[in-house]
């Protein structure tokens, strides 16, 4: 029998389970990811997050084998290149259970590639997103959902991880959706997908800054509905930005079903802002 200490903990209600492995000790396996994950017989989250020093899983050529690598994976037992919201988590979990100061910030690694990690204070963090591709002409994709039939167009958004944004046309429609049900896309992506549903609620000037303001949900690959998803935020701010074309505002306010996050988008890469709570420790014995 295998006994490990995990902490909980969230970001604007997304929430993990953390386990600090810093030499990679844990054969974690996909089993044992859904039982921690499960809501019933486990301790329950939308994610299990692992931080283990890169080195101790033989990471690729380049990779600072001292470097924090946050191993996430989703509820259902498989993995993804990068969890935003779990970032921020992760970042708190590193500053109370591995002694880590990150008000100077921190390079770690994730399957998507190096990303960034910094502390801004009072439970805020700011994450370094990495690249972005969106799809071509403004929509090259078509998403059906329950509640929205026909399929509505859509666009897709790479941010390390595979993302469809669709635009509703109110709060109303987004809030009819059903989504116990994954969203069929249409082409079928072969990596399965994160489908975003967006509304855009137009603009507002926060501490002097020019912000676009939109309200989303989401259902995640591997996760199903989350209350909040930072890489889909990301996703979401880039596509809105884009369909409101030139003079749309850089940074942009997410509201999600758990909060607000804001994503800062740059020519190269965004910015995740957002808070991060951590829960709760304990023991869990694996079966
Ligand atoms: N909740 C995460 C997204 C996890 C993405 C995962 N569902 C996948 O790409 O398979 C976030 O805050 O970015």
């Amino acid at each position: 029998m295998t006994t490990l200490r995990f902490t909980k903990g969230h970001g604007t209600e997304n929430g993990f389970v953390l386990l600090l492995d810093e030499h990679g000790d844990l054969d974690l396996t996909p089993e044992t990811v859904r039982f921690l994950a499960d809501r019933r017989a486990g301790l329950g989250g939308d994610g299990v997050i692992r931080a283990v020093r890169s080195g101790a899983l033989g990471a690729g050529a380049g990779a600072d084998p001292h470097a924090w690598f946050m191993d996430y994976w989703n509820s259902d037992g498989s993995t993804s290149e990068m969890c935003g919201n779990g970032a921020r988590v992760f970042g708190a979990f590193l500053e109370a259970e591995a002694g880590e100061d990150l008000a100077g910030g921190l390079e770690f690694a994730t399957r998507g590639g190096p990303r960034s990690l910094v502390s801004l204070g009072g439970g805020r963090y700011a994450i370094g997103m990495g690249g972005y591709i969106l799809g071509e002409g403004g929509f090259d994709s078509a998403v059906e959902a329950r509640g929205l039939t026909p399929p509505r167009p859509a666009l897709s958004v790479d941010v390390g991880n595979p993302h469809h944004v669709v635009a509703l046309a109110s709060v109303e429609e987004l809030e009819a959706l059903d989504l116990t049900v994954a969203p069929a896309v249409t082409p079928h992506p072969r990596a399965g997908s994160n489908v975003e549903f967006v509304v855009a609620l137009g603009e507002r000037v926060v501490d002097g800054e020019r912000r676009g303001l939109a309200r989303m949900r989401v259902h995640e690959r591997g996760s199903g509905e989350t209350r909040s998803c930072g890489t889909g935020a990301c996703a979401v701010a880039l596509a809105v930005r884009s369909w409101a074309g030139d003079g749309a505002p850089d940074v942009w306010d997410v509201e999600v079903p758990g909060g607000v996050v804001t994503v800062r988008i740059a020519p190269d890469h965004t910015v995740l802002e957002g808070p991060a709570v951590l829960v709760a420790t304990g023991e869990v014995t694996l079966p």
